[in-house]
């Protein structure tokens, strides 16, 4: 068993009013605002293409909105990023290619400015033991995925923003990491952002879930997910049920 991974960080609250954002033509975000609790993990669902990952970016300072502010504390995202207090692990993961799995989950510490003592530990955690001399180009795509995941995780980020981060891992691994990885953040007070297709893992991960509407994305449900951790299993008939609840305001979109 991986021992704890002992950094600390205090989670800062994500507060968005009134955020809008068009590409072009292309409404992708009509008017979000909601504050998102410190130290609490909320995940956005909605259907593909409603401007989930937009705003993913904008809370991360990758987009600007066209109007409204994002504050994370009192801070614009973008201050937080240069000071080394937020990390994300997205979709299609930006792996350095020279590097191997050991210096490219390092960089997540080196460029937060925090000690990379953990990387050993989190590179074990997301099952890459055997691999972590091994370049991005030798791994498969949900190892690369993996190897993202122990990055953003290694600065112990005052904000982590996942977007799909285990969408090309196994079944298996992937209930595996569910269970183990979400105590690293929770534990350490991180705010966490998450975008997932997976609705039964959204309840898994979170405390909050936010049903998006078609595009432009709008707020249509916002479902408290009150569960103890002896809950948290992908089979649960609380999970289940929650999911279900999920479900029905997807569906109710319109
Ligand atoms: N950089 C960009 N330039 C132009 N259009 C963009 C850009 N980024 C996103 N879009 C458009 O904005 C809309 C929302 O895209 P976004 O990636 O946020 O959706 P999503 O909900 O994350 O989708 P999915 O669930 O399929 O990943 C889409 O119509 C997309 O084509």
């Amino acid at each position: 068993m991986a021992r704890p991974v002992a950094l600390d960080t205090g989670g800062a609250a994500i507060r968005c009013e009134a955020v809008t954002k068009s590409f072009g033509k292309v409404a992708a975000v009509a008017s979000i605002t909601v504050t998102l609790a410190a130290g609490r993990t909320t995940a956005l669902v909605g259907p593909s293409g409603c401007g989930k990952s937009t705003i993913l970016r904008m809370i991360a300072g990758l987009e600007a909105p066209d109007s409204g502010t994002i504050l994370l504390g009192s801070d614009p995202p973008k201050a937080v990023a240069r000071r080394g207090g937020l990390a994300m692990a997205f979709q299609d993961p930006s792996l350095l290619p020279w590097r191997d799995v050991r210096a490219n989950v390092a960089l997540g510490a080196e460029l937060a400015r925090k000690p990379a003592d953990a990387v050993d530990t989190l590179i074990e955690l997301v099952g890459l033991g055997g691999f972590a001399g091994h370049r991005p180009a030798e791994l498969s795509g949900g190892m690369r995925q993996r190897a993202a995941i122990a990055r953003s995780l290694v600065s112990a980020p005052e904000i982590l923003l996942l977007d799909e981060p285990f969408g090309a891992v196994d079944a298996m691994t992937r209930s595996r990491l569910n269970a183990e990885l979400p105590p690293l953040w929770r534990d350490r007070g991180t705010t966490a952002v998450l975008v997932t297709h997976s609705v039964e893992e959204a309840v898994v991960l979170s405390d909050r879930v936010l049903v998006l509407s078609d595009r432009p994305a709008r707020i249509v449900a916002d479902i408290a997910i009150d569960l103890a951790p002896d809950q948290r299993g992908h089979d649960t008939q609380a999970v289940r049920a929650l999911a279900q609840d999920v479900f029905s305001t997807l569906e109710l979109k319109d």
